[in-house]
């Protein structure tokens, strides 16, 4: 129980507990001190039939004990008849219902069966709709299972088309095929938006490698040594063994010895990139494999490091005597082939799959698929899987939208409590997961942005309809002032609002003015409270506390 919550409890039942004037202080009354009880006792002498009522009533004189009382006495002691003891609203219910703060929560029927599968984290078993990919995909792999090495793959599709689904679930096949053939066959995965320079991508392979190496060797060392100890008692051990002579197979041992300790693995910083490159081409060197290298959100890596990575990896295997690697690149940024040097761009794009958007219909799919292994039976109203397909198709076909919006639909109904996911929690989650973007797009830009986003919401809350540019440039300007920042001119100011435009925060047109020449005019496409809380939760924004004399003066110049 809170202390809030126990305060005025306690004030009441220091009026009530009898305690002379002289003593009502909570300070004077001490748990631990004997003579405080007896003096209460003989002030306030217990009520007839009431149990323990001069603990009672001696606890209740101190509000950080009533809780106490609560516990000690339980259900038996206390007297609700007793006019000086008012336990109204202490918790003090019998076991059976004694509810924690989770029992209530817990009481509910679950709309879940398994939330899990409805995460982005899941790799579902079933793909719908992207049989023909990863059939392509599949063909131009199966060579790696063959000892060759198969053609690099670049696979394009804007976000959420099921593009790293397939991919994973194409590895994961080929790796089990692998297996099962013992053809040695090996996929690493990277997300280049987190790995996203030459150094990490190389070092991270490299220690992978070392990690897969050490635990071959370690294996071998063992079979080895086995033998070696029945080699010792009967030499015919080493009959239709590789190794002719007990000499041989020491050599053996000392050189898997040397070469796992001479395995060092890679920092993750300070390094010279070449030694960094030259320390994970001896490792996926060490023995014969084909590894597909997986570089989801390629472009991203490009984007921040440039094609030197790639440059090196497309090169190897002209080099490499044991192992071959190919490269699968996954895209969402259909140009980004564009800033890679020619020689790069056509090692690496040998092959191209294209992840179309999905339709209305393929999502429908998609998402009952998912909702049959996720949901309790019987838990969605038969509306609910087609308004969020179509929720998502408006997007741009995107997959993981639809997944987030059924998710989160199923929350909300289970926080409210309801027993069924409906057409309702769709739009509310709609609504909750438009509002997070906003949240997100909001607090993450640059400060000039938000201090024109600022002078638009000002105007929009002083009731200003199409706000045009210069009433926003007047108004920026003197936040600038308010809180040091830089003014920009009123030129670069028109460009941010475009961007906030692009980013459909605002929403502007051009009108034209005759002969006063054309302006821009826009309003707030976000809702101005969340908006502007965001704001103002900027450290800098937060500075301003009265801004009302801004707007006031909004057509001086
Ligand atoms: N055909 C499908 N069947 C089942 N689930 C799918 C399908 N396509 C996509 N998904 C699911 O949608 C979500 C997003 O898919 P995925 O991560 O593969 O998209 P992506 O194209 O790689 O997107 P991004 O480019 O943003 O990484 C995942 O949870 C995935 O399991």
């Amino acid at each position: 129980m809170d202390e809030g919550e126990n305060t005025p409890q306690a004030d009441e039942s220091k009026d009530n507990s009898g305690i002379t004037g002289d003593r009502s202080g909570t300070d004077q009354v001490d748990e631990t001190d004997g003579s405080d009880e007896t003096d209460a006792n003989l002030d306030d002498p217990p009520s007839p039939g009431s149990t323990n009522s001069d603990l009672n009533t001696d606890l209740q004189s101190d509000p950080e004990t009533d809780v106490s009382t609560d516990i000690d006495v339980g259900s038996g002691g206390r007297d609700r008849s007793s006019p000086d003891v008012d336990f109204d609203g202490v918790v003090l219910d019998d076991d059976d219902d004694n509810q924690g703060l989770f029992d209530d929560l817990l009481s509910g029927e679950p709309i879940f069966e398994n939330k899990e599968v409805l995460r982005p984290s899941y790799t579902p078993h079933e793909l719908p709709h992207r049989n023909d990919q990863i059939n392509r995909m599949a063909t131009i792999l199966v060579s790696a299972l063959r000892g060759e090495t198969p053609s690099n793959i670049l696979i394009y599709g804007k976000t959420g088309t099921g593009k790293t689904a397939s991919a994973k679930f194409v590895s994961q096949e080929l790796e089990s095929t692998s297996q099962k053939y013992d053809v040695p066959c090996e996929v690493e995965y990277i997300n280049c938006e987190v790995t996203d320079t030459q150094y990490r991508v190389l070092a991270q392979l490299a220690n992978t490698f070392i990690e897969k190496n050490q635990a071959v060797i370690a294996d071998q060392l063992e079979r080895c040594r086995e033998l070696r100890s029945a080699a010792a008692d009967a030499p015919a051990a080493l009959a239709d063994t590789e190794f002719a002579t007990l000499d041989d197979l020491d050599a053996r041992i000392d050189e898997l010895e040397t070469d796992a300790e001479e395995m060092e693995e890679v920092p993750m910083t300070g390094w010279p990139t070449d030694r960094v490159y030259s320390t994970f081409f001896e490792a996926v060197d060490y023995h014969e494999r084909v590894v597909v290298i997986m570089l989801d959100e390629i472009d991203k890596l490009v984007e921040k490091s440039g094609d030197d990575t790639l440059y090196n990896l497309s090169r190897m295997n002209s080099e490499l005597n044991r192992s071959r690697i190919s490269i699968m690149g996954i895209s969402n940024d259909l140009k980004f082939t564009d800033f890679l040097d020619p020689r790069v761009k056509s090692s690496l794009g040998e092959e191209e799959i294209v992840f179309p958007p999905y339709d209305a219909n393929q999502l429908r799919d998609i998402l009952q698929h998912r909702a049959d292994i996720s949901f309790k039976q019987d838990a969605l109203t038969d509306d609910v899987i087609p308004l969020c397909a179509a929720f998502a198709a408006q997007e741009h076909g995107d997959a993981r939208r639809a997944l987030d919006l059924l998710r989160t639909a199923g929350e909300l109904a289970e926080r409210s409590q309801a027993e069924i996911v409906a057409e309702k929690h769709v739009r509310q989650a709609q609504d909750k997961i438009e509002l997070d973007r906003v949240v997100e797009v909001v607090r993450t830009l640059p400060t000039q942005s938000k201090i024109v986003l600022f002078a638009v919401i000002l105007l929009e809350k002083n009731g200003v309809h199409n706000i045009n540019t210069g009433e926003v440039f007047n108004i920026y300007k003197r936040l600038c002032e308010e809180i040091d920042a830089d003014v920009l001119t009123q030129r670069r100011v028109t460009d941010l609002i475009s961007e906030l435009d692009m980013l459909g925060i605002v929403n502007a047109v051009v009108v034209s003015k005759g002969r006063y020449g054309r302006t821009k005019e826009m309003g707030l496409s976000v809702p101005v409270e969340e908006t502007e809380a965001v704001l103002l939760s900027d450290s800098r924004l937060g500075d301003i506390e009265n801004a009302q004399p801004f707007v006031q003066a909004r057509f001086d110049n």
